[in-house]
């Protein structure tokens, strides 16, 4: 059967764990043809962000439009952008209706530390976005005031969604956003529906390989939605593979700093890697 088309709007990962490099692995570790669109290209490792080339508005919209004339995707996400040129580029597309299904991942700062993006480039593509995926920390970017608590991400998550996105889901993977000190026990996430606010809980995993986490969440979130999914089962579905890629990687030895995540369940054991459709067997987080 010919797999349904997801593309990626984001930047290139030299050490691959997270940007465009993670998001074809999710793709296609979730059975969807990956298309891409490069908005910079990073110097990185699992340790730093060393260098960062931007690549022009002009050459992102001539990727744009070659992708989606010929490979039209059913669903589309965003990552890394780097300035407001890029941003308003893709904003464009999706004014004239090119970016179905848009998920924005409002990438700000890379999990070594590194700054990727600015809140108001970002904002720009908010009103389009079917759904947006932002961290603690990049939603109290966006909105201006520090979120911590699960109640907090809840009610950001209902403010964001003011800007005109559909389904926001606040992601808690900086433990440290707390300001506990310790490990939490879940992972939590909030996601406003339109009408509500659902807490999404999964079992923390201890382990220094996060790189890329988010960008792993929202291209399987966009995966999901190619596949026909509607956004509360996608983001679901997206939270438990995570969870399970994290789980799978918790002990390789890939780099010094964050590794990245198994994104195809290489170290699953015996736990088979379930990744039929919609109505397929879900993994147990
Ligand atoms: N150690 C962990 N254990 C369990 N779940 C986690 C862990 N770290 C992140 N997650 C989950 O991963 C998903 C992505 O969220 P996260 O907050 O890490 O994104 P992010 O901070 O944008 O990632 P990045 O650092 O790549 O930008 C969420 O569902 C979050 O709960
Ligand atoms: C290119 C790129 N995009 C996103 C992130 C976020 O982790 C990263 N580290 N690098």
């Amino acid at each position: 059967m010919t797999p349904p088309v997801a593309l990626t709007v984001a930047g290139s990962d030299s050490g691959a764990g997270a940007g465009i490099q993670a998001d074809l692995k999710v793709f296609a570790a979730l059975r969807v043809y990956g298309t891409s669109v490069l908005t910079a290209i990073t110097a990185q490792n699992t340790r730093a962000v060393r260098a960062v080339s931007p690549v022009s508005a002009e050459m992102v919209t001539e990727q744009l439009t070659a992708v989606v004339e010929d490979l039209p995707p059913l669903a589309v996400k965003t990552g890394m952008l780097g300035g407001s040129a890029v941003a308003e580029a893709v904003a464009q597309a999706a004014r004239d209706g090119l970016l179905p299904n848009l998920v924005v991942d409002p990438v700000l700062v890379s999990t070594s530390g590194h700054r990727l993006g600015a809140a108001d480039a970002v904002a720009r593509l908010l009103p389009y976005a079917l759904v947006a995926t932002p961290n603690r920390a990049e939603a109290s970017a966006l909105l201006g005031w520090p979120v911590r608590t699960p109640d907090e991400m809840a009610e950001a998550a209902r403010q964001l969604a003011d800007r005109g996105t559909r389904y926001v889901v606040v992601t808690g993977g900086d433990a440290d956003a707390a300001g506990t000190g310790s490990e939490p026990e879940n992972a939590v996430d909030a996601l406003w529906t339109g009408t509500g606010v659902r807490l999404l809980r999964g079992p923390w995993v201890p382990t220094r390989n996060t790189h890329g986490t988010g960008c792993s969440f929202s291209a399987a979130i966009a995966a999901r939605l190619a596949l026909g999914d509607e956004v509360p089962e996608a983001v679901t579905f997206a939270k438990e593979y995570v969870n399970r890629a994290l789980r799978g990687s918790r002990r390789w030895e890939l780099g010094g700093g964050h590794g990245p995540l198994d994104h195809h369940g290489w170290s699953g054991g015996d736990e088979t890697v379930d990744l039929t459709g919609p109505s397929g067997e879900r993994w147990g987080v």
